[in-house]
């Protein structure tokens, strides 16, 4: 297979390029850089939040949001931050690829609490075999990062040692190690190939392996868009970007509010709810507003509810952006006591996320089973009360980025067992241009990353989504 190298870290490091110290089997060089050098903050940056999701199981998101994130990923400038998550993202999407390599380097394996140093190993490998840092550099930081840190000072002749010999063989042992391992922890894996069969599985995690390209949506002409934008228009109507090069909010038609940024199956189920032009519809789990935004450009009277105030507020610095209004409510959805019902909610209920892989690949290294199934209960509890908010003859459209089937299809099945008024109202191809590929022998839509296929990797793929379009009977 062909692994695309993790972007933007094809780009050079200055602070990287030092010529290597003369090159023992053991010993670090004399000149391996001192501690401060060009470079190394970043590094210890990358390596201490990897421990934090490997460890903690904590989210990446949070570690390196611009504005409260981890400290040592703030007190980096931009172009570091960058570094920091290129070598993240190639250590999470690479992991047991870069073990499997690492351990046939090592006489024997690294003692279960040497997590230090197994970290400091992986963030440099990652840069050896996925990034575009001179390997020398990498080498030499992380033999000056193990030598600074009391856990692992004894250890940095290993270090040394270990990366240079994985530096010299991976011309030659990178491919065969890719094909034959699965880079999944393996309870994700299992999970996976339980739910798809083995080969659907394998297809979906070798997709994980890349980054997702960037999907809009557009208010209008996506052609043109696509024309203007340097992108591709996807069969559902989204526009995919083709490589784009620096910041997304200074490309042509975002400040002006024509787009936003929404993977393509992430658009899908904002547009399975029918003609809802001027009826009472509502987001109920909103923010950050992707599909609001969807709902109000359709022309529906939309209230937005959410729990969480942070989140709302860059749904409402979103609308604002995209000049579109909604009434929107800052509540748990399970005390949101509105009026009168609506004729129609949409619930993109919180959910394990696995479907995002490819944008967040540390989501099977922080998730767990336990996680899926009591975010299961949750989604269903939100269902339940959803359910409530409609009047007779009145939809809601369930979604959620899981491709866990807990969180999906058999969620949905024990719904309809327990709530004799609710149907499937099944969706068919018609109801959205491209959904077809997409809709189960039950009439729900499962999209997952090895889908769409667009001709070439770094083209194909759309997140893992699921959803299924629920009536209340109407009265006789
Ligand atoms: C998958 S995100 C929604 C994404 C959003 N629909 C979009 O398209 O931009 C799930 C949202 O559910 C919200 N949430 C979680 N539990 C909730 C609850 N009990 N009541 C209301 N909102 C909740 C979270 O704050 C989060 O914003």
């Amino acid at each position: 297979m062909v692994v695309k190298p993790a972007t933007p870290a094809r780009q050079r490091h200055a602070s990287s390029h030092r010529k290597p110290g003369p090159a023992s089997p053991s010993t670090p060089g004399p000149s391996a850089p001192g501690p401060s050098a060009p470079g190394l903050a970043a590094r210890k940056a990358a390596v201490r939040l990897l421990g934090a999701v490997i460890d903690a199981r904590t989210s990446l998101d949070g570690l390196t949001d611009n504005e409260h994130g981890h400290p040592q990923y703030m007190a980096l400038d931009m172009r570091d931050r960058a570094l920091v998550r290129a070598m993240l993202g190639a250590a999470l999407r690479h992991r047991m690829t870069i073990a499997a390599l690492l351990a046939k380097r090592l006489e024997k394996p690294l003692p279960a609490n040497a997590t230090a140093l197994a970290h400091i190993l992986h963030i440099a490998a990652a840069q050896i075999l996925f990034l575009d840092v001179p390997d020398s550099a990498a080498v030499d930081l992380a033999v000056t990062h193990a030598k600074s840190d009391p856990r692992t000072q004894r250890f940095a002749g290993l270090v040394n040692a270990v990366l240079r010999a994985l530096s010299r063989v991976k011309e030659t042992e990178l491919g065969p190690a890719l094909t034959a391992t699965d880079d999944a922890p393996q309870w994700f894996a299992h999970r996976l190939a339980q739910a798809y069969g083995a080969e659907q599985a394998r297809a979906i995690l070798e997709v994980h392996r890349l980054e997702a390209p960037i999907d809009l949506t557009v208010k209008s002409d996506p052609q043109s868009w696509a024309e203007r934008l340097g992108g591709i228009v996807l069969p559902t109507g989204s526009v995919r970007l083709e490589k784009p090069d620096g910041a997304i909010t200074v490309l042509p038609g975002f400040d002006e509010g024509e787009w936003w940024v929404q993977d393509a199956a992430a658009a899908l189920p904002a547009r399975l709810m029918g003609d809802i032009a001027r009826r009472r519809v509502a987001d109920l789990c909103a923010a950050p507003g992707g599909k609001t935004a969807q709902l109000v450009h359709a022309g529906a009277d939309v209230t937005a509810v959410d729990a969480s105030q942070s989140r709302l507020k860059r749904l409402a610095r979103n609308l604002e952006r995209l000049g579109l209004k909604a009434s929107v409510i800052h509540s748990d959805l399970l005390e949101f006591t509105p009026q009168e019902p609506f004729d129609a909610v949409l619930l993109d209920a919180p959910c394990s996320s696995t479907g995002t892989v490819r944008r967040h690949p540390d989501v099977p290294w922080t998730k767990t089973p336990e996680d899926i199934a009591r975010l299961a209960a949750l989604q269903r509890r939100l269902l339940d009360k959803a359910f409530t908010l409609i009047g007779p003859g009145g939809i809601v459209l369930f979604s959620n980025c899981s491709l866990d089937p807990v969180e999906g299809e058999e969620l949905i099945t024990a719904f309809l067992a327990d709530t004799p008024e609710a149907e499937l109202e099944p969706i068919s191809p018609n109801d959205a241009p491209g959904i077809a590929p997409f809709i189960t022998a039950e009439g729900t839509v499962r999209t997952t990353p090895a889908g769409l296929d667009m001709g070439s990797p770094d083209r194909s793929g759309l997140d893992g989504f699921f959803a299924a379009r629920l009536k209340k009977r109407a009265t006789e």
